[in-house]
């Protein structure tokens, strides 16, 4: 079975989203081409921060340590994880009777059987409209005070789910007009918008998994050269 190049993989619990708290196994694949300027994952494809020992791995060895933990799902994200077949990945884990969930730009189609998809779009990489259809829930990621309206604009007309997300992008999260623009939207809107936050950030859960590699936030800095 082919193999995929692996950044890290972790146990510890979803932070973000409808499962938020759920225990989760974490699989972040290497390889991104939309390069987000706030990239919180800059190591999984700028050229500054990928570590040298990035190894490839087989769908049975990411299931079997998936398996261990007994998780109540295994997240594939990334990196951006759709660039990747992952139909051998999928079909692993859903052997040992695993639920598998994805993490996604939405910009490539999707290969692999998931329980639940999440699409976070990107401007650097418009999502697929079949992907935005498909989505479980969308994670739109609040970068400047017009962030909401013109994702909304953009791509509501393909919004099937009732769980649409709204982030603060975190090297802002304490901007007081980004947080207003959340709050104002929700409560003009209503469903399916939510305030959101990563909250395993707060609780520096991941790095309790010494598997786990430190975030390498670019934080919208363009002197990083991306
Ligand atoms: N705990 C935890 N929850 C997450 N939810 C989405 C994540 C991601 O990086 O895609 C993430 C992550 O990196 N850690
Ligand atoms: S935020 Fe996601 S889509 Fe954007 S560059 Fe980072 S890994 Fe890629
Ligand atoms: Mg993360």
């Amino acid at each position: 079975m082919k193999q995929l190049p692996i950044h890290e993989s972790f146990f510890t619990w979803q932070g973000e989203g409808v499962h938020m708290g759920r225990s989760a196994f974490f699989i972040r694949t290497f390889g991104c081409p939309v390069k987000c300027p706030w990239c919180d994952s800059a190591g999984t494809w700028h050229p500054d921060y990928i570590p040298k020992d990035i190894e490839r791995q087989s769908p049975i060895e990411l299931a079997e340590m998936s398996v261990k933990h007994n998780p109540d799902c295994v997240v594939i994200t990334g990196g951006e994880p759709a660039i990747h077949d992952l139909t051998s990945l999928t079909t692993a884990l859903h052997e040992r009777g695993l639920k598998v969930h994805l993490e996604t730009s939405g910009a490539f189609p999707l290969q692999g059987d998931f329980d639940w998809v999440t699409v976070s779009p990107k401007w650097q990489k418009m999502p697929l409209e079949e992907n935005l259809r498909r989505a479980d829930e969308i994670k739109i990621i609040v970068e400047s005070d017009n962030s909401i309206d013109r994702w909304n604009q953009a791509i509501h007309k393909f919004i099937t789910t009732t769980h649409v997300w709204l982030h603060p992008e975190w090297s802002q999260r304490d901007d007081p007009s980004i947080l207003r623009s959340i709050t104002e939207w929700a409560k003009a809107h209503g469903s399916p918008f939510r305030p959101g936050y990563q909250l395993h950030k707060l609780y520096h859960a991941d790095l309790l998994d010494s598997r786990s590699r430190s975030n390498v936030p670019l934080g919208g800095n363009q002197k990083l050269g991306f």
